[in-house]
């Protein structure tokens, strides 16, 4: 099945959910209703009619595939509508000449890039994830992996937006601005989250269509931190996946190659692919199992069973469109650089879904992504491996999944992108169902967590991450003022804006510490009541990172 659409309305409201189905302070969105524009007109329209009833509105895609509360327009609900541009997604023209396309911002990743293709050309970037909107993508500065060129954030790819933005009453309460790149505004509003206004169109640049030849390269991790530079240098989309508890690091030789190169393949990311339930049901209750018994040992024997089904699958990508044979792949870009395969299944197929389906008890974590200026990051990879060298069996947990997936952003003159060339680290880890019950090795993760985010001052992805990542995020960004600045300008009243999405923007959620708040990354303890002391979750210092506070495990003895 599919995954389920975000909103939820019985008679008198409506609840905005994400993908995953649970907030990071697992509270509803509760907003009086839902809009479905399906033209500019209509979208126009949909704002006017908000901004003459004094509502706050918020923007939520037909995919909201976003971790932090952004399209949350906050309480109470009667007062805030929220526009889906989940209907608006009827327009995409190509522009072959010009190598350009312009799309209704509602138009999902995938149905882009086939027009694109189907013209014989090729958009550069994209999230690895095609479930994603143009206008969601943009907004949260979305990003492949690239050094080369203008780099791997699809926003530097933008060269044209419309804005639907308010108005006052002799323009109809609301209007559309178009922008380009010379555009003073143009660099608030192409990562604004939301804030400025609703998007209504994208234009992005493309190049003549090309094949992408992907080979990975298993090696040990001991010389990664003198390594990824070259790696990113050398090899336009190259990334890198990481995975401390088996010293081994997965070095991805990707470049572009000539459309008449021999090869028809694919990048079916085993990761979205269409997963059996009973598949997802089986590991999620394997690890809640090794939780309950601080199986350390099951926890890393799945992660090696799981990288080594991996390397035997090549992740995913297949030579022939179905199975895969050895490297090269090789394939035409619109099949190699994104992917997500669990998206595409009928509605009656209930025995396969995306992993994470919250409508199973499927696959349930934590994504955190810290984004570090270049420079620091080879200081972040040495002292991860302190921690690992401490206890290599912490880091099985995040072996699992993804280990430590590293990728190359450029930099950008978006107020809200990266300022500098940077390096992106992803990493998920296991997620309780409940609140407060302690996760193994939970103070390992808050320690790399803090280390990232505040030791090296990385920035938090804006559409990830726990909300503790966001503290003091507007000091990150050398042009936050005049985003700030922009989004006065164009939304006077702050209609786009709520406290629920401030907290992510401005890094205002950490006013009052409750009770096992630190337990989910809603706050950085500074007492053990913010931890677990019935469980012996007690909060103490880091073990490399000392300004590190963490929820320790009291009842284990550490170094
Ligand atoms: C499985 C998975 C894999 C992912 N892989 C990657 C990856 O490889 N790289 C990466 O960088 N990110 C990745 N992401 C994150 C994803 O790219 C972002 O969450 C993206 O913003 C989701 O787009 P969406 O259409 O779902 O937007 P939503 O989640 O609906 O909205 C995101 C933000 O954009 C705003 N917004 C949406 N549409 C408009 C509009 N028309 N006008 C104004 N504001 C708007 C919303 O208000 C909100 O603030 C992944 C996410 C998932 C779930
Ligand atoms: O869930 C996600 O998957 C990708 C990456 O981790 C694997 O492709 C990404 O950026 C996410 O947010």
């Amino acid at each position: 099945r599919p995954p389920r659409p975000p909103v939820k309305c019985d008679g008198s409201r409506c609840t905005v959910s994400n993908a995953y189905g649970v907030w990071g302070d697992r509270k509803d969105c509760l907003v009086s209703a839902v809009l479905y524009p399906e033209t500019e007109e209509e979208l126009r329209l949909a704002v006017a009619q908000a901004k003459q009833k004094k509502q706050k509105v918020k923007v939520v895609s037909g995919f909201s595939h976003t971790i932090p509360k952004l399209i949350c327009p906050g309480s109470p609900p009667e007062t805030s509508v929220v526009i889906s541009t989940a209907k608006y997604n009827k327009n995409i023209s190509v522009d072959v000449k010009n190598l350009r396309v312009t799309a209704d911002s509602g138009v999902g990743l995938r149905d882009l890039i086939d027009r694109v293709e189907e013209a014989g050309l090729s958009l550069v970037p994209s999230p690895y994830w095609e479930g994603v909107s143009l206008g969601g993508l943009i907004s949260t500065g979305s990003h492949g992996s690239s050094w080369w060129g203008k780099g791997g954030s699809v926003h530097d790819h933008l060269v044209g937006i419309s804005l639907v933005v308010v108005a006052g009453a002799s323009e109809g309460y609301a209007k559309i601005i178009r922008l380009e790149s010379n555009d003073p505004l143009f660099n608030a509003a192409r990562v604004s989250l939301g804030h400025l206004a609703v998007i209504s169109k994208v234009t992005f640049s493309l190049e003549p269509g090309f094949k992408r030849s992907i080979t990975n390269i298993f090696k040990n991790d001991a010389e990664l931190e003198n390594e990824f530079l070259d790696h990113a240098q050398r090899h336009e989309f190259a990334d890198i996946t990481w995975y401390p508890s088996q010293k081994t690091a997965v070095f991805r030789n990707d470049d572009r190659v000539p459309l008449n190169t021999s090869g028809d393949g694919i990048n079916d990311f085993l990761g979205f692919q269409l997963t059996p339930t009973i598949a997802s049901i089986g590991i999620r209750a394997s690890e809640k199992s090794m939780e309950s018994r601080k199986d350390f040992k099951g926890k890393c024997t799945l992660a090696a069973t799981e990288t080594g089904y991996k390397k035997l699958v090549g992740n995913g990508l297949k030579n022939n469109k179905v199975l895969f044979t050895g490297y090269p792949v090789v394939g035409r870009q619109g099949k190699m650089q994104t992917s997500g395969s669990c998206l595409h299944s009928s509605e009656i197929n209930l025995l396969s879904m995306c992993a994470w389906d919250p409508r199973i008890k499927g696959l349930f974590f934590y994504e955190s992504t810290a984004i570090f200026p270049a420079p620091k990051f080879r200081d972040f990879i040495v002292d991860v491996k302190k921690l690992r060298d401490l206890q290599p069996e912490n880091f099985c947990g995040l072996d699992i999944y993804n280990g430590f997936l590293i990728r190359f952003i450029k930099a950008s003159g978006a107020y809200l992108g990266q300022s500098e060339d940077s390096v992106a680290v992803d990493f998920n880890y296991y997620r309780a169902e409940d609140a407060l019950t302690p996760r193994l090795a939970q103070d390992v993760w808050e320690e790399v967590e803090q280390m990232a985010f505040f030791k090296y001052r990385a920035k938090p992805h804006w559409a990830k991450n726990r909300i503790v990542a966001f503290i003091g995020v507007e000091e990150k960004y050398p042009n936050f003022g005049k985003f700030l600045e922009a989004r006065k300008q164009l939304d006077p009243q702050g209609m786009f804006s709520s406290e629920i999405s401030d907290e992510v923007l401005l890094g205002l959620g950490f006013r009052t510490k409750s009770d096992g708040c630190a337990m989910e990354g809603q706050c950085i303890c500074s007492e053990d009541r913010h931890c677990n002391p019935d469980k012996g979750y007690l909060c103490r210092p880091g073990l490399v990172y000392k300004e590190a506070r963490v929820c320790r495990d009291s009842s284990v003895s550490t170094f």
